[in-house]
Parts: structure tokens; sequence; C-alpha cells
């Protein structure tokens, strides 16, 4: 059977709260739509950008049946699917299945630091475990392994084993996984501080795995473009540097909370971040909001984005 392909620009949507902490479906339904009016190819939920860590097992669940209703058109919509084990990654895998989603994400599970080849088996073994496209995750910044590319094009072989989403601190690795063309969508996390959106999308990369699209998802729809020409190089090259002040800034606090306190602040449906995580002071928040209007975004998109005034010095 022939794999699932991603191209294009593959986000990581924040989950919006209700003011009392709930999770906020109508929230998720508008940022659904606006995602795939503005040309996203697929969205990740319960990402970390989803602050999935702080969910319960049972919001997570529910998130998975409400959500997956809502697809629009041909947008993929892939879950984090990762637990605190083996046994239970592959329940949320069967549930995420049963409730109808089009693919999971998993990543290593955190803070066990498992060595190399038990993550390799763990991935080997939810993807044997369940008919579902999954995606692995690298994510070294977030579980310590940085899997090496030998252990991926391995997993990148397995028929259920779609995509590549990859944030390893070595950015040679991408031009290995690269030139060995796997059966795979290859696709790469935006943080400019990582270095790999350049050398990902210039070797033959099929898209960014971002967090970014968020609050500019034509942007990043445009960034993500294959480069299928070389006129797509120019395209990039104008869009990358474009942007670049505003992937510092999404950067700028552990992801989401530079993300979701933009989100917040211009309008659109996010609420706050759940604690421990907080919002950006007011003085973060305004060279945000200042890279927002300098980028035109607010008139992109409508939003009123009121002038905030940083702070009187202390
Ligand atoms: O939501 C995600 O998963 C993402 N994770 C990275 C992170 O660990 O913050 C960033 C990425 O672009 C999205």
């Amino acid at each position: 059977m022939t794999k699932m392909r991603i191209e294009g620009s593959f986000v990581a949507l924040i989950t919006p709260f209700n003011a009392d902490g709930s999770i906020d479906f109508g929230g998720f339904r508008t940022l659904i739509d606006w995602q795939a009016k503005n040309g996203t190819s697929a969205v990740l939920i319960m990402g970390s950008t989803g602050e999935v860590s702080m969910l319960t097992p049972e919001e997570r669940r529910e998130i998975v049946e409400k959500t997956a209703k809502m697809k629009t058109g041909g947008m993929k919509m892939f879950y984090g699917c990762t637990g605190t084990s083996t046994a239970a990654t592959i329940a949320y895998l069967k549930h995420a299945k049963s409730a109808g989603a089009d693919g999971a994400i998993l990543a290593a599970p955190a803070y066990i630091c498992a060595p190399e080849d038990d993550i390799e088996a763990f991935f080997a073994e939810c993807a044997d475990a369940v008919e579902l496209p999954i995606g692995i995750y690298n994510n070294p910044p977030r579980v310590k392994s940085d899997l090496h590319w030998d252990h991926l094009l391995r997993l990148m072989k397995h028929p259920n084993i779609v995509v590549l989403k990859e944030s390893t601190t070595r950015v040679g690795q991408v031009a290995q996984v690269c030139a060995a063309q796997p059966d795979a969508t290859i696709m790469c996390c935006d943080s400019p501080n990582l270095g790999l959106v350049v050398p990902t999308m210039s070797l033959g990369g099929h898209g960014t795995a971002n967090m970014t699209g968020n609050i500019d998802p034509a942007g990043m729809a445009q960034l993500s473009t294959p480069w299928a020409d070389p006129a797509q190089s120019v395209v990039f090259r104008e869009t990358y540097l474009r942007l670049l002040p505003l992937l510092h800034f999404t950067y700028s606090a552990i992801n989401p909370v530079a993300v979701k306190s933009l989100m917040q602040a211009v309008g659109l449906p996010a609420g706050d971040l759940r604690r421990p995580l907080t919002g950006l002071k007011p003085d973060h928040l305004a060279r945000g909001l200042a890279i927002v209007r300098r980028l035109g975004l607010d008139e992109k998109y409508g939003w009123k984005t009121a002038p905030v005034l940083p702070l009187a010095a202390e």
C-alpha cells in the first residue's frame, strides 16, 4: 500500500482553553477552519505546542473524539499519542484510530531518557500494534535522546511510519536522511535556533512541522512549499528572511508560551496557558505585537491589535 505523503506546512496547534481552564472546543473549530483556509496541509493536535503533558487522559481522549469530527477538506488531522510507556502509547493510538484520526505523532516517552535502541524498538512496536499512519518525532530538547539517522532510516522503512518530524541538534543528520531518500515524508521543526529549515528544504525536504503557523499559517505554508523548481528557492529565501523575526519571537520563550500569548493578544481563540506555565510579560508581548504589525499580519488576517504600552520603568 502506498504510504500517505504530506507536503507543505504541518502546524502543531495550541490547545485553546476557556476562562475556567476547560477545553475550548468552539475555539478548536475556529482554529481548524482558519488553518485549512490558509493553506495548512496537516495539523498536529496535542503536540508539545498543545500542552499535551498537562492534559488528563480523559481530556486527551475527548479532544480526539470531538476534533476528529471537525475535519475540514483535505487537511490531515494528526494527534499526539505519546504515553508514559509503550502500553499507554498503544492505548492512545488504538483510541485515535477508532475516533477517526488521520494519523498520530509519537515522540520518545518523556523523563525516562531511554537508550536509542529502546526508543527504536518503542516506535517499531507501536507501528506494529495499530494500522494508523504514524509520524516519529525526534525531539532531543524535550526527551534528551537524539536518534541517530541509522535508527531513523530503519524505522522509516516501516509501512505505518509515514512522517519524520526532525528536531535533531545535529544539522548534518538532515543531509544523511535526505540523501537516503526514504519512502516517507521528511519534515523539520521551524525553530530558527535549530537551523534545520534551510538544509531540510534545500535538500529535498517535504515541508516544516511548525508551531509558528499558529499565528501566520499562510506565511508558513509559503515557507514550507517543497522546492519543485529552482524558482521556489527564491520564494523560500525571501519568505524565510521576512519571517525570521517572527520565528525568533515564537521561540523566544519555551513553546507554546510566546505563540499562545500572541494569539490571545490578537484575539484568536487561545486562553491562558495551563499552570505552571504563564503568559509573556507585557513588554515581551509588546515586541511580538510590533513584529505582527511590521509584517502586516493584523491587516492580512483582519485583527484589531491595540498597541500594548510597555510597563513604565519600575
Ligand atoms: O508541538 C510540537 O510537538 C512541537 N514541538 C516543538 C517543541 O517541542 O516545542 C516545536 C515544534 O515546532 C512543535
